[in-house]
């Protein structure tokens, strides 16, 4: 096992980002964070760089040399161009050269930035910077590889190229471990967790989380229990924790979205009532 964490709380005062979560990054797979804003997804990362340390638990993780970090913030100098941005990367972990010159090149070309190579950072887009942090985690083939929405802001094109340069790195040996709040994406990871409040909701790969999901959705335009609706699409879906829908309305095979929300709001219940 390259990363991993174990039954770890983490607290900023009074409130709790992380409530026992133990999750496994091994070598060659894509571990993806899913959950809602304040989920716990960014300081589940932070661990593993030690930006942030538990308050009980333990978390495993290589050394910094062996890390490649994109954080939630922008990821790159503006002031420097892309390219300088990678140099200047490399030279931190010992780059140079030719051998320099061709990862930047090879990474440039498949993060999509090609004609952008020589713009500054702070005139890139959101996605454009996203895709070049993204870049210059990987630019010195690190054993983990840990990115905070790498995809966020990328348009759905450059979430293609985003993904596969991911998906290499895992195929290379790379222990990588991603948030996004694009759930299709999850769908194609390895490996998914579904984080809510801090509390690990359902983890493992998508079939596996799809087997466990117990319980009934139905979609009709009205639904009988609001509180325990969502919007998808022109209907609403329902959950029905114990499987029995007090409805006709048609049930429906639920899908990631479906699976995460139907679990928050069971989770947000239970915390609501006790
Ligand atoms: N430095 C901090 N000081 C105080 N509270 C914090 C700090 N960092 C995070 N939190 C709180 O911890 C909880 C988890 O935050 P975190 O940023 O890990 O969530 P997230 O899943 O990454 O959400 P988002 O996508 O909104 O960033 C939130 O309630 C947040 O307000």
């Amino acid at each position: 096992m390259i990363a991993a964490t174990e039954s770890v709380v983490v607290r900023f005062g009074d409130r709790t980002a992380l409530d026992g979560v133990s999750i496994d990054v091994p070598a060659g797979q894509v571990v993806a964070l899913v959950g809602g804003d304040g989920a716990g997804k960014s300081t589940l990362l932070r661990t593993f760089v030690g930006e942030v340390l538990p308050d009980s638990g333990t978390v495993h993780a290589p050394g910094k040399h062996d890390i490649g970090f994109l954080c939630a913030g922008p990821g790159s100098w503006a002031a420097l161009t892309v390219r300088q941005n990678m140099d200047f990367v490399g030279g931190i972990y010992g780059l140079s050269g030719n051998e320099l010159a061709e990862r930047r090149e090879e990474l440039i070309d498949r993060a999509g930035l090609g004609d952008a190579a020589d713009r500054l950072a702070s005139a890139l887009s959101g996605g454009m910077r996203r895709k070049l942090g993204t870049a210059m985690a990987m630019l010195h083939r690190p054993k983990m590889l840990i990115l905070d929405e790498p995809s966020t802001g990328v348009d759905p094109v450059s979430r293609i190229d985003l993904w596969r340069l991911t998906s290499e790195a895992a195929a290379d040996g790379a222990a990588v471990v991603m948030s996004t709040t694009y759930l299709d994406e999850a769908e194609r990871a390895g490996h998914l967790v579904v984080l809510d409040s801090g509390r690990i909701l359902t983890q493992g790969s998508y079939d596996e989380v799809r087997a466990g999901f117990t319980g009934a959705i139905t979609s009709a335009a009205e639904p009988v229990r609001p509180e325990w609706s969502w919007r998808r699409g022109r209907e609403r879906h329902e959950y029905w924790e114990d499987g029995h829908p007090g409805t006709d309305a048609e049930t429906v095979t639920p899908d990631l979205e479906d699976i995460v929300i139907a679990l928050s709001l069971t989770r947000r219940r239970e915390v609501g009532a006790s």
